[in-house]
């Protein structure tokens, strides 16, 4: 019997507010990984960057963090980290893959990741006691297990930003995609290979590297929900229903003043 590579997608990001394309990434990056026949990606995590992160029109992580919780109502293996946005000052991204890899490494919050319903199961312990766990993987929950690898799921946009002079350090790209892996999903604008072609460091590592091709393409971005929620258009489709509820309930983008629904 093959044994495949069991991972966990960590994606990182503003989610400014998340649309349905944040969400979608994630079901790309199953389906591609899975594809290969190597990996069983077991869970992901969606953590909004802390405010001090600076971007332009940058909602307050409150308001993004309650957003994707309700963008992930749905969802029933990726779940929301705050864990970012409670740190003291802007965390890089590799540290950010370094804390929740120690997390993974320690089995004993292997349960808390798995988002499944939970139904009480009964196994026998090391010393034969019945115990009850709380995961319904279960091979997911097994203590002795292979370890998972965390990736770093994100989009061709951000993967050629590590080309921006001073934004990543080399060390960082080294670690990220040596020791982690990149799972990228193509955008409108980047060339994601021609990109890993040209960068000696990515090439290195290409190996780790997993493009996937969204052939259903969908151009949204929370720049163009923002634009649209400013000028009173609806956003019906794009972004959750109950993430629009929020929006609308809190005056967020503009929305304060507008009189009539968005929905
Ligand atoms: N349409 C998309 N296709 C592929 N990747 C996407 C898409 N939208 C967002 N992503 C990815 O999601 C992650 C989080 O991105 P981010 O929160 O910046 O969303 P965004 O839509 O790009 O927002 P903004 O317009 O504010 O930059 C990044 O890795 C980004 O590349
Ligand atoms: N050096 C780094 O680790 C580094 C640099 C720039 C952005 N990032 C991260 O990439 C993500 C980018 O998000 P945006 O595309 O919304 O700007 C954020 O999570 C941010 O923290 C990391
Ligand atoms: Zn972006």
């Amino acid at each position: 019997m093959t044994t495949t590579q069991k991972v966990v997608l960590l994606a990182c990001g503003s989610f400014n507010p998340p649309t349905n394309m944040h969400l979608r990434m994630f079901e790309l990056a199953k389906d591609h990984l899975h594809r290969t026949g190597k990996y069983n990606v077991i869970a992901g995590i969606m953590s909004p960057v802390m405010d001090s992160y600076g971007k332009k029109e940058l909602e307050s992580s409150k308001h993004r963090c309650a957003m994707v919780s309700l963008a992930l109502k749905s969802a029933k293996w990726v779940r929301l980290d705050t864990w970012e946005t409670e740190q003291t000052s802007w965390m890089r991204t590799r540290l950010v893959l370094d804390h929740h890899q120690q997390m993974l490494d320690n089995q004993s919050n292997m349960a808390a990741l798995v988002k499944e319903a939970p139904s009480k199961k009964r196994r026998k312990d090391k010393q034969n006691e019945e115990v009850i766990t709380n995961c319904d993987n279960k091979e997911a929950c097994e203590p002795e297990q292979a370890p998972v690898q965390l990736k770093l799921l994100c989009g061709g946009d951000l993967l050629e930003s590590f080309a921006v002079p001073g934004l990543w350090a080399d060390e960082d790209i080294e670690e990220i995609v040596g020791k982690y892996g990149l799972v990228c999903i193509t955008r409108n604008g980047s060339d994601p290979r021609k990109f890993i072609y040209e960068s000696d460091i990515l090439t290195r590592h290409q190996d780790n590297i997993h493009i996937v091709t969204e052939w259903i393409t969908n151009e949204v971005s929370s720049t163009k929900i923002r634009r649209a929620l400013r000028r009173n258009e609806s956003v019906k489709y794009l972004v959750q229903d109950t993430v629009i509820e929020y929006i609308k309930e809190h005056g967020l983008y503009g929305t304060g003043d507008k009189k009539q629904s968005l929905l």
